[in-house]
């Protein structure tokens, strides 16, 4: 593997019995890449990122994360590698503040072990989770319990938290999903400019079509466990196979798929 692939799969299988999740799957991601994976429900996408973030072992195949093999590897190992993830719904401590979560992910961060006998809160942790509420824009919910606080926000807590251990690669399953169509924008410019300032590889699965084109450079297009089509958001959005399959816009400007919106 040279120094331009972050991370590669090579002929990654997953089967569930019968049922075929992902398929011979073959991917190259270049260090700085920001790339989308779209696919409609059931396609294989949160199947390939719980496999590269180590949640679910492939029935067969290599992956490598700057060319080491990762299988086997359990999540919490990959994520100390640096390539962290985020999931569909925020794994968050629900009754806590925003500002507490900040610092349990910060002090998760400094020690795989955190020590019960050492307060958690320091006023060093204090001021690091204060900038990153700035950075994300979440100062105004920062003491407010998560269950309290908009999904928007919730979802940048959950992305903050995985951005803390400055990880190289950064996995987001479905980050705008739960979010109103006004506030995803708003949300994706927050993310996207935090992933560029600590100039993080991106790759994330998303629904929202109008989300995808504006924010990545490549599109991976999943379909019943195998990449139909892989390249620039022109060329997968308009490719036929991926509009009959992926995006339900078929030839004629009809649309009928759900999970999607183009
Ligand atoms: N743990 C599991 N046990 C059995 N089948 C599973 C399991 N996880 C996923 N599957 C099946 O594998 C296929 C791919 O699922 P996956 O969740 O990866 O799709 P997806 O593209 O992420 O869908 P969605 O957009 O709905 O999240 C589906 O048919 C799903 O039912």
């Amino acid at each position: 593997m040279s120094a331009s692939i972050i991370l590669e799969t090579r002929g990654l299988c997953k089967t569930f019995g019968a049922v075929t999740a992902a398929k011979d799957l073959h991917v190259t991601i270049a260090p700085g890449e920001v790339v989308g994976v779209i696919g409609s429900n059931g396609a294989g996408k949160t199947t390939f990122i719980n496999m590269v973030t180590g949640y679910l072992e492939p029935s067969s195949g290599e992956i490598l994360f700057n060319g080491k093999s990762i299988v086997g590897t359990v999540p919490r190992a990959i994520t100390r590698m640096g390539l962290a993830r985020s999931f569909q719904v925020a794994q968050l401590f629900p009754e806590l503040s925003v500002l507490d979560n900040l610092i349990i992910a910060l002090a998760a961060a400094e020690s795989p072990r955190p020590s019960f006998f050492r307060p958690l809160r320091t006023r060093a942790r204090e001021a690091r989770a204060d900038a990153i509420l700035e950075e994300f824009r979440l100062t105004a919910f920062r003491d407010a319990r998560v269950t309290a606080v908009p999904q928007g926000a919730r979802k940048l807590v959950d992305i903050a938290m995985a951005l803390i251990g400055e990880p190289k690669m950064l996995l987001l399953d479905e980050p705008t999903s739960g979010v109103s169509v006004d506030e995803k924008n708003a949300l994706m410019d927050t993310v996207m400019a935090a992933v560029r300032h600590h100039g993080t590889t991106v790759l994330f699965v998303e629904h929202d079509m109008d989300v995808v084109r504006r924010y990545v450079s490549r599109i991976l297009a999943f379909y019943s466990g195998e990449i139909i089509a892989d390249g620039t958001p022109d060329h997968v959005l308009a490719d036929a196979k991926v509009r009959e399959l992926v995006t339900g816009h078929a030839a004629d400007g009809h649309s009928a798929r759900k999970g999607a919106s183009a």
